[in-house]
């Protein structure tokens, strides 16, 4: 039996007047893998993880996560979690109260969610500072808040936008080490980010977003073999090969290339 991936987009667009922020595009991502998501500001990342996570209404195409439609939010809602951008607290709550609001409208039995809360807080240094209230939090701590209602309900697909944005060396690596670790307990991580180390180091597979479009995509060793230049080529040397202008083209064969690699490693295996 065929496995539902666990991000599914077919012709997803999003319009805004005569311009498409996304324009068509397609995505397949299997459960348990890394995506990294990269593309120049403005390219539609946010947007689309708008689109995958229903808060944004798509001008055409389809979406599934976990096998819902991303048009039928209540179906949708119990099988993610989100960090965007800024991530959504209250002020006047502490930062215990803020995970438990979060994890009870996700459904999460009491007992549960406190069970969760106490060990995401331990894991991200949070717990001397669980019982205060959020204005009182920097930046990183708050970010970090932000990560522990993304993951609390232990989601099926986990949307992160920026997750090292604003955190200590010590923090970044703990988010790093959580993202390997959600992947390998067969969570789907939607990585956004223009950290490309992290990509390299994580991503199963990278998807480079160019002008609304999808202008490569592979694992991060393909999209560095194809970086044009001499010697070890990096991750950064193939997002500006792929997001030059001038070089659409050149970028084609980037997923073609890509394809009948998979083809012939399946093939092998
Ligand atoms: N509400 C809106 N109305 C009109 N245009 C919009 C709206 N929201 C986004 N756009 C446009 O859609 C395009 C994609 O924006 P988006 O925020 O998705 O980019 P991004 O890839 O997330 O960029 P960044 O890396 O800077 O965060 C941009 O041209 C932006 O101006």
């Amino acid at each position: 039996m065929a496995t539902v991936p666990a991000i599914d987009a077919d012709g997803l667009t999003k319009r805004y007047g005569d311009d498409a922020a996304v324009a068509d595009l397609d995505l397949s991502i299997p459960s348990g893998t890394v995506y990294g998501f990269l593309g120049p500001n403005g390219a539609g990342k946010t947007t689309t993880i708008r689109m995958l996570t229903t808060l944004l209404r798509p001008s055409a195409g389809t979406a599934r996560i976990a096998g819902a439609s991303v048009a039928d939010r209540d179906a949708v809602t119990p099988t993610l979690g989100y960090l965007p951008e800024e991530p959504p607290l209250f002020d006047e709550l502490t930062g215990r109260e803020q995970v438990e609001y979060v994890a009870g409208l996700r459904d999460l039995p009491e007992a549960e969610a406190s069970a969760r809360i106490d060990d995401l807080f331990a894991r991200f240094d949070l717990t001397a500072d669980a019982d205060r209230r959020i204005d009182t939090y920097s930046k990183g701590m708050k970010q970090k808040t932000g990560i522990v209602q993304a993951i609390v309900h232990d989601p099926a697909v986990v949307f992160l936008d920026e997750p090292t944005s604003g955190l200590d060396p010590r923090a970044a690596r703990t988010v790093r080490e959580t993202i390997a670790a959600l992947a390998a307990d067969d969570t789907t991580v939607f990585l956004s980010t223009h950290i490309l180390p992290v990509v390299d180091e994580l991503a199963d597979t990278v998807g480079v977003l160019y002008d609304g479009g999808l202008v490569a995509e592979g694992s991060p060793a393909d999209l560095k073999r194809r970086a044009e230049g001499e010697g070890e080529r990096s991750l950064e040397d193939a997002f500006l090969a792929v997001t030059d202008e001038g070089d659409i083209d050149a970028v084609g064969s980037v997923s073609a290339s890509t394809s009948e690699e998979a083809a012939a490693q399946s093939e092998d295996g």
